[in-house]
């Protein structure tokens, strides 16, 4: 057997297109949705995923403004930016990129961003919005990976679905997410005993530990949907955490990477873009 192929790029451009006669249709009732990023420091592969973001704005019609701050940039100057952002109302979204530097506090840094902005979904309101079914802003990643299974018609409901990683980013949220979509929802971890005992029960396994290929064919139940959410950076080639070339034999579906999770977390950025824009629009009209 051979798994079908989730093709995260052909998904990322079906909605990408729906969300485009969103921002259309905004621009007519005169509003133009923006998102602002802050990158700090010249890592490369933030910059490059920067970048990914500025081209799928400009694709969408979205304003993006890119600010870009050298690595001495202090943790004080940044919230202050953050602050001005807050108050401005041409700004929808704000997206500090991580990883921040070692003299910056990510806590302080993400609380401080208006919870009505936070498109990444990481201030501590939205992620008690997230737990409490209420109406928050969802991170991308775990979004996206939602967005992908139902446009796939993978059913989430009576499933057990196994996350390996336990990250703010990635792994609790989406836990939350497919637990909402009334999945059993299993966390493993770097302490997990018997990894693959767990995961060879997954209907739908999460890799989501940021480890080149851990995830061995060993561990998949044949006929397994696997999410492979991992972006590895080994000698210049992107790798996922599962080791795909095994493992696409005996699952049902799986994600590639490149072109798998990755498009679609931009994808849900886009979307948190223009859900921003239009809750805010809908603000500074009561005003
Ligand atoms: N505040 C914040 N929010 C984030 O959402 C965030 C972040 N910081 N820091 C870094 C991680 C990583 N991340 C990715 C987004 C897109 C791809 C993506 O599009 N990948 C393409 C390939 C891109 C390439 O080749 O470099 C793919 O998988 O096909 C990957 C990784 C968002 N992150």
């Amino acid at each position: 057997m051979t798994a079908n192929l989730i093709d995260g790029k052909e998904i990322a451009k079906t909605t990408r297109s729906r969300i485009k006669e969103d921002v259309e249709q905004l621009i007519e009732q005169g509003t133009i949705p923006s998102l602002t990023v802050i990158l700090i420091g010249d890592d490369p592969a933030s910059h490059s995923y920067v970048k990914g973001k500025e081209r799928a704005c400009e694709q969408a019609g979205i304003t993006s403004v890119v600010k870009r701050h050298p690595e001495s940039f202090t943790e004080a100057e940044l919230v202050e930016e953050i602050r001005t952002l807050n108050e401005d109302s041409s700004v929808h979204g704000i997206l500090v990129q991580l990883p921040l530097p070692k003299h910056i506090d990510e806590t302080v840094v993400l609380d401080e961003i208006s919870p009505h902005k936070d498109v990444d979904g990481f201030h501590p309101e939205n992620v008690g919005q997230l737990l409490s079914g209420g109406e928050g802003f969802v991170p991308c990643t775990p979004l996206g990976i939602i967005e992908m299974l139902k446009l796939t018609g993978i059913e989430i409901e009576g499933k057990h679905a196994v996350i390996v990683g336990r990250s703010n980013l990635v792994g609790k949220p989406v836990g939350q997410l497919l637990l909402n979509e009334n999945a059993t929802v299993t966390y493993c971890h770097s302490k997990t005993k018997d990894l693959y005992k767990h995961t060879l029960d997954a209907d739908i396994l999460i890799a989501a530990v940021g480890r080149p290929q851990m995830i061995g064919v060993e561990g998949i139940k044949p006929g397994a949907c696997v999410i492979d959410v991992g972006v590895n950076r080994v000698d210049g080639k992107l790798i996922g955490d599962v080791q795909f070339d095994e493992t696409k034999e005996i699952a049902g579906w799986i994600t590639p990477v490149p072109g798998g999770v990755g498009p679609m977390t931009i994808t849900m950025l886009l979307h948190n873009t223009v859900l921003a824009a239009k809750r805010l629009g809908r603000c500074n009209d009561r005003s």
